[in-house]
């Protein structure tokens, strides 16, 4: 079994670990680093875990998860150069940080997978999109595969569209977060109590998810099933568009991308 190590135990890194805890993997092949004492000693006494420093992470484990903001990438890259080589496989849940940075950054041939995935890992519904870089081959692809099936779906893409799936699916839980709350607070403007608002439209949001996931059925074919001639639906959908809802994802989700590659972009002069 492959020991993994997580640096940057924060909002991903922590569903990483309690995904591969619930997926069935022991708590002995897990590590994490972390940056402020308190945050550590809450995550190893909420799973289990160990914590360490980098150099004792990238001397156990046999795959490091690099799950830093990608501001705070120069100084764990520089913690990382003196410790690791070829035989450690370096993943970055980093978005906008191309696999060229660490590649740059780190010893010659120390190989580099570069993934988008997205907090659903918490509950095993994760998509991740992985990417090699030059010097991951096809058993580093595998292990990362491996890795995040456990808690997820998993795709391989070229690298050049990393940017797009951090906007599309990285992002894309925030998206229909948003969608629930505004269809919450719909309810409350109809007079619904909260709290059963709440239950109507979270399990319609798991119910239409999993309909989208087992029938196999186009969005489209899905919708007009519940749109009635001259019915309730309808109306609903002619004010969505009016207010122009599918523009508006449009734009957000370009934005997104957009902001991905900034986030590449400080260090495109390394
Ligand atoms: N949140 C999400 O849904 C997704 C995030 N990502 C990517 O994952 C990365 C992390 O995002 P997120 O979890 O949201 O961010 P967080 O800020 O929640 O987590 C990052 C964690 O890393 C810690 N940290 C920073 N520098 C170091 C270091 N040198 N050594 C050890 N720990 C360190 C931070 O500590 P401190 O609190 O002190 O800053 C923080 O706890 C980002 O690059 C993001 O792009 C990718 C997909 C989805
Ligand atoms: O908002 C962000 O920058 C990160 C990357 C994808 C999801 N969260």
């Amino acid at each position: 079994m492959t020991t993994v190590a997580v640096l940057g135990a924060g909002k991903i890194g922590e569903a990483l670990l309690s995904g591969l805890l619930h997926a069935g993997r022991s708590a002995d092949d897990l590590l994490f680093t972390e940056r402020h004492a308190e945050r550590a000693a809450e995550l190893t006494a909420t799973y289990g875990i160990r914590s360490a420093d980098v150099p004792t992470a990238a001397k156990t484990a046999d795959v490091l998860v690099v799950a830093v903001k990608p501001q705070d990438i120069d100084p764990l890259l520089d913690d990382l150069a003196g410790v690791v080589g070829p035989e450690t496989l370096v993943v970055s849940l980093c978005a906008g940080l191309p696999t060229a940075l660490f590649e740059r950054r780190l010893p010659h041939g120390v190989p580099v997978v570069r993934v988008m995935p997205n907090t659903p890992m918490l509950v095993g519904e994760a998509m991740s999109a992985i990417s090699p870089g030059r010097h991951a081959g096809p058993e580093h692809l595998a292990i990362v595969e491996e890795l995040l099936s456990a808690v997820g779906k998993v795709a391989r893409v070229p690298e050049s569209q990393q940017d797009a799936v951090t906007a599309l699916s990285g992002s894309g839980p925030a998206y229909f977060f948003f969608l629930v709350e505004a269809m919450i607070d719909a309810g409350i403007l109809l007079g619904l109590p909260r709290a059963v608002a709440e239950k109507l439209i979270v399990q319609s949001a798991v119910g239409a998810a999993a309909m989208l996931a087992e029938t196999g059925e186009h969005p489209v074919t899905l919708r007009e099933a519940v749109t009635s001639p001259a019915g309730t639906t309808i109306m609903a959908i002619r004010e969505l568009e009016r207010h122009g809802v599918r523009a508006a994802l449009l734009a957000a989700i370009e934005a997104a991308r957009d902001r991905s590659r900034e986030l590449g972009q400080p260090h495109d002069a390394d």
